[in-house]
């Protein structure tokens, strides 16, 4: 999996996020957008989910060799984003059961079992409104990463977690499969420090 983008560009009203971003994002690696707030951090990973819009520039999805058509570029991304809101009305076990039938999860897993490596096994009847926000928090990682999508893009990845669901964020990116392509969007090194490309998107200001 390959994620090209030539010089690409995001304008918001009259001002520009950024421009001319050129990058490769190859399968295999991991890659973390730094930057203070406001920087666009969360508007690049948006344009690279291709859930907004470029204002200039192109984006190119390919695998093996083959380009994907953006039409199809929402089945090869798996996005977990604090501005992403869960469906707060059904249980856990709903959930699950609702985001399988868009995308299915890893190695056959079942919504039993991705409540289990969610460590949520005691709250899959619980509706969602009722999660702590770490238990939210650790809900939409799970789907991110327990979903077969050769793209897994974290924003702020542990917002909200504590110690405990630190180690587990943790525990899980480092199983994530060498097949796939990481990007993660954060201000703290704590959430990055196994990734070896670090991009701070003020370079493009
Ligand atoms: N829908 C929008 N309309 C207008 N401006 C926007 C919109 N979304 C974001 N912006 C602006 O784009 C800029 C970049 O925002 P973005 O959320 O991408 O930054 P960030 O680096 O992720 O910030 P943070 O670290 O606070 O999450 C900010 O100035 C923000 O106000």
């Amino acid at each position: 999996m390959e994620i090209v983008a030539s010089q690409l560009g995001k304008k918001y009203r009259k001002e520009w996020i950024f421009r001319r971003v050129d990058l490769t994002l190859t399968a295999g690696t991991s890659y973390t957008f730094v930057g203070p707030n406001g920087s666009g951090k969360s508007t690049l990973l948006q344009l690279l989910a291709g859930s907004l819009p470029v204002t200039e520039g192109k984006l190119t999805y390919s695998r093996k060799g083959a380009v994907i058509e953006p039409d199809y570029w929402f089945q090869q991304v798996s996005l977990a984003a604090p501005y992403l809101e869960l469906v707060e009305e059904l249980t856990l076990t709903e959930l699950l059961i609702f985001h399988q039938t868009f995308k299915p999860f890893k190695q056959n897993m079942t919504p039993d079992d991705v409540a289990e490596r969610l460590l949520l096994t005691n709250a899959r009847h619980k509706e969602i409104k009722y999660f702590s926000s770490g238990m939210k928090q650790r809900v939409k990682l799970g789907l991110a990463f327990f979903t077969d999508s050769p793209v897994v893009i974290l924003d702020e990845p542990t917002s909200n977690l504590d110690r405990q669901g630190a180690a587990w964020y943790h525990e899980q990116v480092r199983q994530l499969s060498p097949d796939q392509l990481l990007l993660i969007g954060s201000n703290q090194p704590e959430e990055y420090d196994f990734c070896p490309n670090v991009l701070d998107v003020t370079q493009w200001k």
